[in-house]
């Protein structure tokens, strides 16, 4: 089965910890700092695969944690840092958080990649705490986690042309009949769960991609049937092509079909009323279809129409050769733009704005909530004097420590930051 959507977990590795360490000299008890820092943790990575066409892998596998870096050494030797984690997607999958709905990033063409989760930094070995004041710091940093997130993905497929329509009018036919693509056919509504792609041939290498859409109804656009997970396929594709059954076989009226579903695609996009469309009057090897066909044109005489048959392949050629004129001449929908766009506006704003330290009371504990504290404890190493110091000295300068006050703080009283627990002495 075709997945369009999937929804998966992605961690950074973490920092390796920086260490403490001494350089050893000969007839020199303790030599000076030499303790190296920790590896950088490897970052998630999205690539996009040519030969992926759909999310599906994602069902069976959905944690990705890249490698931690290694602890740093002696003598100022590094950790290694940790390998990145490359996990492949499809052409057209788009990326947001999944929490905060963030877009991250769209992934289009052969190769293009994006960071979903960075991994942390290596800790600092007490060689880089070093002064004049202070010669022999006790003191490293631990790694910096690996940043996690769940993410959204969302493959958009990628066609030229789309064919759109009521269920059953015989778009699955048609593409099986143009391509070498095989869809399944069926003779009830709803036949086809997902899009299916073919590229059509011409001669002189000329080709496009034709995508075989799931079928629309009424309320399509409130989400009744597919209703968004199709509709939002259809945005990419550059030209439509407007199936209808013109031998009514199901008893509908086609002039009263092309109405209904030409709303259903304006009410979900506006802008699809401006995409380039044909016609394709499907059926016409069956009785009635003639008359059908000259009603139609009689109620849209602008209308372009195309009299074709699935089924008996008879005018599929002149409307291949008209649809590659179409896909030539349309430059790529411009939504894909205006979400980037849109996306860049979003994060300058959470840019400019300054994350305030967060301090309230639970049962009797202080919380203190700050991502860049919180950081800090986890960097911490609370078995170092040095580093015990340091972090004190940080608390203060940041005003950590006169907020606690203000809200009443005393001493003896309990501190908690993230998952650690600390006295407060005044
Ligand atoms: N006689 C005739 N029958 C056709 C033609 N095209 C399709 N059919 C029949 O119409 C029925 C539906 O065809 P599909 O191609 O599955 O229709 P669809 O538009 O893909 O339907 P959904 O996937 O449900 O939206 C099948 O029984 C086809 O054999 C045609 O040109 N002539
Ligand atoms: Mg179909």
């Amino acid at each position: 089965m075709f997945v369009d959507h999937a929804v998966i977990y992605v961690k950074g590795g973490n920092g390796g910890n920086g260490i403490v360490s001494w350089r050893r000299e000969k007839y020199v008890p303790r030599g000076g700092p030499a303790g190296g820092d920790g590896g950088r943790g490897g970052d998630v990575v999205l690539v996009v695969d040519e030969g992926l066409r759909t999310l599906v892998d994602f069902r069976y596998q959905r944690h990705f944690k890249a490698k931690s870096g290694e602890p740093g050494g002696p003598a100022n030797r590094h950790g290694a840092n940790g390998e990145d984690l490359v996990v492949k997607v499809p052409p057209g999958t788009v990326v947001r958080d999944r929490d905060t709905g963030e877009w991250l990033g769209d992934l289009v063409h052969p190769g293009d990649r994006l960071v979903v989760a960075r991994g942390g930094r290596g800790g600092r070995g007490n060689a880089h705490f070093a002064n004049s004041v202070r010669k022999a710091p006790e003191i490293a940093e631990k790694g910096e986690p690996g940043e996690e997130r769940t993410i959204e993905l969302e493959l958009r497929v990628l066609a030229d042309v789309g064919l759109v329509g009521y269920p059953s009018v015989g778009k699955s036919t048609l593409l099986r009949a143009m391509t070498r693509a095989e869809p399944k056919i069926g003779a009830y509504p709803f036949t086809t769960l997902h899009p299916e792609l073919g590229v059509v041939e011409l001669s002189e290498g000329r080709s496009f991609v034709m995508a075989d859409l799931p079928g629309l109804i009424e309320g399509a656009h409130e989400g009744r049937g597919l209703g968004h997970q199709f509709l939002r396929h259809v945005e990419r594709t550059r030209v439509l092509v407007h199936v209808i059954d013109m031998a009514a076989v199901d008893g509908r009226d086609p002039v009263e079909d092309y109405r209904v579903i030409e709303e259903e695609l304006a009410r979900y996009r506006a802008e699809l009323a401006d995409r380039p469309r044909i016609v394709a009057a499907n059926k016409m090897d069956l009785p009635d279809a003639e008359e059908h066909l000259a009603r139609f044109r009689a109620a849209y005489p602008h209308l372009e129409v195309y009299p074709i048959s699935g089924v008996t392949h008879q005018g599929l050629q002149p409307l291949a050769e008209r649809l590659y004129q179409l896909v030539d001449m349309t430059p790529e929908p411009a939504s894909r733009e205006a979400e980037v766009a849109d996306a860049t506006a979003r994060k300058v704003y959470r840019l400019a704005e300054e994350e305030p330290i967060k301090i309230y009371r639970e049962d009797g504990i202080f919380v203190v909530e700050h991502p860049e504290i919180e950081k800090l404890v986890q960097m911490t190493n609370f078995d170092q004097y040095d580093a015990v110091k340091r972090f004190q000295r940080i608390m203060k300068s940041r005003g950590v420590d006169d907020a606690l006050r203000a809200h009443g703080a005393q001493d003896g009283d309990v501190i908690r930051i993230g998952d650690m627990v600390f006295d407060f002495v005044d």
